[in-house]
């Protein structure tokens, strides 16, 4: 898989050489770039910004750097990435999402700071790339990096060679729809605190069957939301939980 980041502050995306996503990248499992958009400019001060039409607080970023810079990375190119845009007012990010976007060849992050970017920014570059304006939750952040970090994380621990065993992918949060089970290590007591004896039972049917239901009563306690969607339930379980 190849990623791009644009971004004002490359800086920020540094976590991205770090741990899991790192050693991918230095394995060649990964290929992530980051660029920074002042390199698309071309005045004295490396503007990127300016003020809105229309009135308003705040700096808009301008499209010519925007433009140049998916021009360069993207125009001409034999595949078409897909060029997802952190927004407060995007389409959730969601385990589906990132599950569906680690199937693609090459991922395109833009990220934007101040009020936003020029929207004729959008408009040029569906003509390059298919365009996802992407939201982390409903909260508001100063900027995409911060979210691009969040989405990096997410969509590339689901690319294939990116972590060592597959199968602590499995169960975890939002896999199957429901949250992660509780989880134990030594000693088997602590401060009094007992882990559970099933855990130590050996019994591996007995376990998972444990596992599965503290999946189900921690969805139902934290999100009910999730649960009648949730693809790794029956209806018996349904009908198990309050
Ligand atoms: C505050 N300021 C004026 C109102 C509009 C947003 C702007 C700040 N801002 C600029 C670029 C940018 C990108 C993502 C986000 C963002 N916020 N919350 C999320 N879940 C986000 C995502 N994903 C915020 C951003």
């Amino acid at each position: 898989m190849r990623a791009d980041v644009i971004t004002i502050f490359p800086e920020y995306l540094a976590p991205l050489d770090l741990s899991l996503i790192g050693q991918a990248r230095r394995r060649g499992v990964l290929d992530l770039r980051v660029h920074d958009l002042r390199d698309f400019t071309h005045d004295r001060h490396r503007t990127v910004d300016d003020t809105p039409y229309g009135g308003g607080a705040g700096m808009v970023m301008k499209p010519e750097p925007w433009g140049e810079a998916l021009d360069r990375l993207v125009a001409g190119q034999a595949s078409r990435p897909v060029l997802i845009v952190p927004g407060p007012g995007g389409m959730p990010f969601t385990q589906a999402m990132a599950r569906e976007l680690a199937t693609e060849d090459w991922l395109v992050f833009g990220c934007g700071r101040y009020e936003g970017i020029d929207e004729r920014v959008y408009e040029h570059a569906a003509h390059l790339a298919e365009v996802r304006v992407v939201s982390l939750g409903d909260y508001v952040l100063n900027g995409g990096e911060v979210a691009v970090l969040a989405m990096v994380e997410a969509i590339m621990r689901l690319v294939p060679g990116v972590i060592g065993n597959a199968e602590s992918l499995v169960e975890e949060s939002h896999e199957g729809g429901l949250l992660e089970y509780p989880v134990y290590t030594k000693p088997a007591s602590w401060r009094g605190l007992d882990v559970p004896d099933v855990l130590l039972s050996g019994d591996h049917g007995r376990i998972a069957s444990w596992r599965h239901r503290k999946r189900l009563e921690r969805t139902a306690a934290r999100r009910p939301d999730l649960l009648h969607t949730a693809s790794a339930i029956t209806s018996a379980d349904l009908e198990s939980v309050p």
